[in-house]
C-alpha cells in the first residue's frame, strides 16, 4: 500500500517523493502474533496502522483481512473487528475507568450489566485493582491509564489490535511492567497485533517479527528480533538496531545445560562464625525457601547476616532463561559468581561469566558448521 499526503510540504522541490507517507509497503502479519514497526520519526508507522482501520485511506493498493479486501467492507464494521490503542491511553475524560471500559461493547447492544461484568473482568485482567473502575482517567497514574486503554481496546474482543505507542509515555520501570503484562495478556489471547513503536529495544521485546521502515515509509527490513540483531540488512538497519546488538542478540539463545557450581550459603540471621567459615569474601544468603535473596561481605558481618548487610543489586539468571540472562547474572554480582534459580526461584547454583562464554563461542561454532549465522 501508498499513502501520499497532498500539499504536503517538499511536494514540489523533489518530485513529490517526500509527501510520500508510506510507500509500496508490502507486509503480511501473521494470525495470533505480534508484529512491530520500528522506525526513526515521520517514517510512516501511524500512517500505516491508521490505513488498517480506515482512519487513513490509502492512495494506491489494498489491506485484507482474513482474506477480505478492507476497503469492501462497512467501516462501522471493520472497526468492530479491530481494538485500537494510543498513547497516553485517549479515555474519555468525563465518564469513570468502567464506562470507558464498556463504551464500545454498549455501543454494540452488549446489554449493561453483561458489559459490566465483562468490563470488570478485563480491569482485573490488566493488572488494575477493581477498586480503580469508580474512578476517573484523571485520578489514575499514566501507567495505569495505559492499562484502562488496554483493557477498552479488547473490551469488544476483537481479533485485530492497533497499538500505537502505547506505552511511551511512562516512566521506563512502569513501561516495563506493562510490557511484561502485555506479553503475558497476549500469550493467553493470542490476538494479530501491530504494534507501533520508535523504541527498538521495545520491538525485539515484544514483537515475534519486527518490520524496520525508513522516511518515506519504505521497508527496510521484516525479520524476527534475533535475526534482525544478528544480521542487518544495510548501515541504516545496523545503526537503528544499535551498538551492542551482539549482547542483545544473546537474549534470544536458550541458555544450554551448564554444569553450575554449588554455593555454600547462610540464611539471614547467620552468626558471623557462620559465614566467615564458608571461605570466600563474598557469601550468598538465601529465604527459608532456598530463594536467593542477596550477597553478603564475609569481613562486614560483625554479629550476624542481617538484610541492610545484604547486596541485592545482582540480577538473577533462571534454568529456563537466555544466554544474555546468565551473563547478566555473572557481570552484575559482586562475587562474579551469577545465580542460577529453577522456574519457582529456588536456588540451583552459580556461574561464572569465563564458563558462560565457552556456550556462547559454542553456538557460534556449531551456527558456522551449519553455514548460517549465529543467533
Ligand atoms: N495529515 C497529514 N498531511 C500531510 N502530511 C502528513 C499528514 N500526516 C502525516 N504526514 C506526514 O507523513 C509522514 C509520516 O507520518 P507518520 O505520522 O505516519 O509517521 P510516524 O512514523 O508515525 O512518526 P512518529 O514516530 O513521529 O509518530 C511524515 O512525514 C508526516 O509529516
Amino acid at each position: 500500500m501508498t499513502k501520499r499526503y497532498e500539499g504536503a510540504p517538499g511536494d514540489d522541490d523533489d518530485g513529490g517523493r517526500a509527501s510520500l507517507a508510506v510507500d509500496d509497503l508490502t507486509l503480511e502479519a501473521p494470525t495470533g502474533k505480534i508484529t512491530v514497526l520500528v522506525g526513526p520519526s515521520g517514517c510512516g508507522k501511524t500512517t500505516t496502522l491508521r490505513m488498517v482501520n480506515r482512519m487513513i485511506t490509502p492512495t494506491s493498493g489494498t489491506i485484507s483481512i482474513d482474506g477480505r479486501d478492507t476497503a469492501s467492507l462497512d467501516v462501522a464494521e471493520l472497526r468492530r473487528g479491530i481494538g485500537y490503542v494510543i498513547q497516553a491511553a485517549g479515555l474519555f475524560p468525563h465518564r469513570t475507568v468502567l464506562d470507558n471500559v464498556t463504551t464500545v461493547p454498549r455501543l454494540l447492544g452488549t446489554d449493561k450489566k453483561a458489559a459490566r461484568a465483562r468490563a470488570m473482568e478485563l480491569i482485573e485482567r490488566v493488572g488494575l485493582d477493581p477498586a480503580m473502575a469508580r474512578r476517573y482517567p484523571a485520578q489514575l497514574s499514566g501507567g495505569q491509564q495505559q492499562r484502562v486503554g488496554v483493557a477498552r481496546a479488547l473490551a469488544a474482543d476483537p481479533p485485530v489490535m492497533l497499538m500505537d505507542e502505547p506505552f511511551s509515555a511512562v516512566d521506563p520501570v512502569v513501561r516495563e511492567q506493562l510490557q511484561n503484562e502485555f506479553l503475558r495478556l497476549q500469550s493467553e489471547l493470542g490476538k494479530t497485533i501491530l504494534f507501533v513503536t520508535h523504541d527498538i529495544d521495545e520491538a525485539v521485546k515484544l514483537g515475534d517479527q519486527v518490520a524496520v521502515l525508513r522516511v518515506g515509509g519504505v521497508l527496510a527490513q521484516l525479520d524476527s528480533p534475533a535475526k534482525l540483531l544478528a544480521d542487518p540488512v544495510d548501515d541504516f538497519v545496523a545503526g537503528f538496531v544499535g551498538r551492542d546488538r551482539g549482547y542483545r542478540a544473546l537474549a534470544f539463545a536458550a541458555a544450554p545445560e551448564l554444569s553450575l557450581a554449588e554455593e555454600r550459603t547462610v540464611r539471614l540471621g547467620a552468626p558471623a562464625a557462620e559465614v566467615r567459615a564458608v571461605g570466600t569474601p563474598w557469601v550468598l544468603c538465601v529465604g527459608e525457601a532456598g530463594e536467593p535473596l542477596g550477597w553478603v561481605r564475609a569481613a562486614a558481618v560483625e554479629s550476624e547476616v542481617a538484610l541492610t548487610l545484604l547486596h541485592r543489586g545482582g540480577t538473577v539468571a533462571s534454568t529456563a532463561g537466555s544466554l544474555r540472562a546468565l551473563l547478566d547474572a555473572a557481570l552484575s554480582s559482586p562475587s562474579g559468581r551469577g545465580v542460577v534459580a529453577d522456574e519457582e526461584g529456588r536456588l540451583v547454583g552459580t556461574i561464572r561469566a569465563a564458563e558462560v562464554i565457552p556456550a556462547i563461542e559454542g553456538r557460534r561454532d556449531a551456527a558456522a558448521a551449519q553455514g548460517a549465522t549465529a543467533r
